[in-house]
């Protein structure tokens, strides 16, 4: 502070009774309140837009309707980001993460940076007298002073834009620096205790992990660190200029009310004038934003329907609603564009022409007017000039700095704008971060829990809360006890279930669609809570689950073998190439690792291998891993008979246990027990004779072609008796008997008929 006024001193220059300082003080903290009630007002827009433009990417995700419902009901009842209490509580918590102690590089990065704002301020102080001087020199005509004026002028240049770009490149290093750190101890979160699959499946308080994961870190990242500086640069200014010229008037002890006066009156005419006529862009933004969400998931859904629409040649009915969207979105851009062109030319007329004529007029007023008294009492007006150089180097050096203050207070305004931008993305990812905290420990919070269907199913009442137990046991098997299933909305498929899986007894499960036998294997794989009852298994019982439709990760050949291993936990099991080749043998897929150019080729593997391949690849990962228990969910409903047969012969012999759920008869003789769900909530275990269970299926199958037939036959009599006009007793029966078997249907029957 005093260094700052020894530099204002140094400037004999007399204003008379200029208050530049002052009229600059009120100014800006006049300016900068007015600025802020305005914006205040806008906060609600600016943070809607953030929230509305997260949210209409939503539909990329392809969530549910009723997802999206229950986030933006919530999202109404949520207090809308702004700057206040809550905002400055969820920063201070991420700015923790970011930056947790005064010896990361971070911190550093920080403090070069701050060091580097502070510099460029100074320099600009001196800018503005270098100026003024450059000025007094051409009004005198001196040559000399002139050209050494150029000089400082130029040499002065080079470290102000090298300090101007150094303030962008720390800028930029510290939004990594921070993106990075957060995105770590997402990621931490992200992926433990399977909270990647929990948070969309059990919690819906997120309605789209990927997108807080990525655009709203990065935008926090970018916003903190462009706030940092553009908040902390024009407060620096705003504070040496005022020092300065404040400096210079109460040493000369002149004050005057009109430079105040007037800047009072023309920032609360503007800020009048451009609230009453500002158009509510918060408003036409999130709309904007939420038709260009909408075009990125129809673009999204024609790439992942890309082989089903060519297939249906759809191409027409796609290419319709892209365009249409594409529209929708040109329409409101459109809109928006018309809109802006009126108001940024009354903002710029207000702003850039009215507010410096206002500032021209403040500086002129005490140079005008004043005495010209110098600080050894001699007078400017008896210079031989009349005192003119003096006044022009005077009003140059008080322009050059209330250019720099406006300059500084428009900045302020456009951060106080994106402050209410930031108050949006810091709430988004301290939510991000809490649900992912919840979730991991097992709290979850989903809105549309599906109570009728609790009471139909009768066994569970109050709420879902888990108060199942997960206990070890000793044998080695997995037993249920009287544990429901429960889906994540609260659907009770199953009221309560036990059962024993004992290692060597391969468990069949089969049952119709949606009747919880998926679910089961979700519960034993820890994806779905236990709600009820108790679930025991071996502490490090190893259970490995391959779905219907294998899951191909990003890598080689040997990465989708091994999947989820990486090469050297390969190499600690003791395993080689070699072993892949005759695992690959045991699925009938060795031929590939020559087709696709070794083990190390890389594709995408998604596209380059056949529905059979795919999932015989996923049978070849449970011999790499050898479990103990084998959790199989139709997953070799496309390879053939034959190959199934001898992979499900090979997994018994290396004493797999199998769980399988499937559908075809032939996989029914290498299951010793049978798992049969009614689709009602019941169930039932009996020992699997599979020749036995054949014979009847065939006797079902039979007595089926049978029915079908006699149904055949008695059209076939009709027919027959209408042509011949003949009347049928047989017929007269069946009428007789269809007749009175309506008539003692219950009326209950009739309503569950209808
Ligand atoms: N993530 C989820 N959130 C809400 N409900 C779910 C979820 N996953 C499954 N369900 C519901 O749980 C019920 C049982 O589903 P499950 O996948 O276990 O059926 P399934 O018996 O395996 O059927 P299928 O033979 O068709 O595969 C279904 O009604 C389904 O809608």
């Amino acid at each position: 502070m005093s260094a700052i006024l020894r530099f204002a001193q140094k400037k004999n220059i007399n204003l008379g009774k200029a208050t530049g300082g002052v009229v600059f003080a009120v100014l800006c903290a006049y300016g900068i309140k007015r600025s802020y009630k305005i914006l205040k007002q806008k906060q609600k827009e600016s943070a809607f837009i953030v929230a509305s433009h997260a949210d209409s990417d939503t539909a990329n995700t392809g969530n549910s309707n009723s997802n999206t419902n229950v986030n933006s009901s919530k999202r109404e009842k949520k207090n809308v980001p702004a700057f206040d209490k809550v905002f400055l509580r969820q920063l201070v918590k991420i700015l923790k993460i970011v930056v947790p102690s005064v010896w990361t590089k971070d911190f550093l990065l920080l403090v070069i940076h701050t060091t580097t704002l502070v510099s460029r301020t100074f320099l600009s102080i001196y800018v503005a007298s270098l100026d003024s001087k450059i000025v007094r020199s051409i009004v005198r005509r001196d040559a000399k002073a002139f050209t050494l004026m150029m000089m400082k002028w130029l040499l002065v240049a080079i470290p102000a834009t090298f300090i101007n770009s150094l303030i962008r490149f720390l800028e930029s290093k510290v939004a990594l620096g921070f993106r990075t750190r957060l995105v770590h101890h997402a990621y931490e979160l992200y992926f433990k205790n399977q909270t990647y699959y929990k948070v969309s499946n059990m919690d819906n308080r997120l309605v789209n992990a990927d997108q807080c994961l990525t655009e709203d870190i990065t935008m926090f990242s970018q916003q903190v660190a462009h706030l940092y500086s553009h908040v902390t640069k024009p407060i620096l200014d705003i504070a040496v200029v005022t020092i300065t010229l404040t400096a210079m008037t109460i040493r000369k002890g002149a004050f005057s009310w009109k430079p105040p006066l007037i800047a009072t009156v023309v920032i609360y005419a503007t800020g009048r004038i451009l609230r009453a006529l500002s158009p509510k862009f918060g408003k036409l933004v999130s709309e904007e934003a939420s038709r260009k969400g909408y075009l990125r998931y129809a673009h999204s859904r024609v790439i992942a329907n890309a082989e089903e629409i060519a297939f249906y040649g759809g191409h027409k009915v796609e290419k319709n609603l892209l365009s249409k969207c594409y529209n929708d979105l040109v329409e409101q851009m459109d809109l928006i564009y018309r809109k802006r062109l009126w108001y940024i030319m009354l903002e710029q007329f207000l702003m850039k022409y009215v507010w410096s004529a206002s500032g021209l007029t403040m500086v002129a007023i005490p140079i005008i007017t004043a005495d010209g008294i110098r600080r050894d009492g001699t007078k400017y007006t008896d210079d031989p000039d009349g005192g003119v150089t003096e006044r022009t180097k005077a009003y140059t050096f008080a322009k050059s700095l209330l250019i720099n203050g406006a300059d500084a207070i428009e900045r302020l305004m456009s951060s106080l704008k994106e402050i209410t931008e930031l108050a949006g993305y810091t709430s988004r990812v301290h939510d991000m971060l809490e649900v992912f905290e919840h979730v991991a420990n097992g709290r979850y919070e989903r809105n549309s829990v599906t109570v009728n269907s609790i009471k139909s199913k009768g066994s569970i009442n109050g709420s879902l809360d888990i108060k199942g137990e997960i206990v070890e046991s000793v044998d080695g098997s997995i037993k249920l006890e009287d544990v429901p299933i429960i889906t994540p909305n609260g659907d009770v498929v199953v009221a309560s279930l036990s059962i024993d899986m004992i290692p060597g007894q391969h468990l069949l499960i089969t049952g119709p669609n949606g009747c919880g036998k998926s679910s089961l294997f979700r519960i034993l794989s820890g994806l779905w809570p236990v709600y009820r009852g108790k679930l025991h298994r071996p502490l490090n019982c190893s259970t490995f689950y391959i779905p219907q439709r294998p899951y191909m990760s990003v890598g080689s050949l040997r990465h989708q073998v091994i999947y989820p291993d990486t090469e050297s936990d390969m190499a600690a099991r003791g395993l080689t190439d070699d072993d892949l080749d005759a695992v690959l043998g045991v699925v009938h897929l060795q031929h590939i690792v020559a087709r696709e150019g070794g083990w190390d080729s890389c594709s995408d593997w998604k596209d380059v291998l056949s529905g059979g391949e795919k999932q015989r690849m996923g049978m070849a990962r449970l011999f790499y891993h050898k479990p103990q228990f084998a959790l199989l969910d139709e997953c070799t409903s496309a390879v053939s008979i034959d190959v199934e047969a001898s992979i499900y012969q090979t997994a018994k012999d290396m004493d797999i246990t199998l769980l399988t759920i499937t559908h075809r008869p032939s996989l029914w003789r290498f299951h010793t027990r049978v798992l049969q769900f009614d689709g009602e909530g019941g169930w039932h275990v009996e020992r699997l004779d599979a020749s036995a269970r054949i014979s009847l299926r065939d006797e079902a199958r039979r007595l089926e072609t049978q029915l079908a037939g006699v149904a055949r036959d008695e059209r076939r009599l009709r027919e027959i008796c209408r042509v011949l006009g003949e009347e049928s007793a047989m017929l007269r029966n069946i009428d007789r008997q269809h007749d009175e078997d309506c008539h003692t249907a219950t009326p209950d029957d009739a309503d569950a008929d209808d």
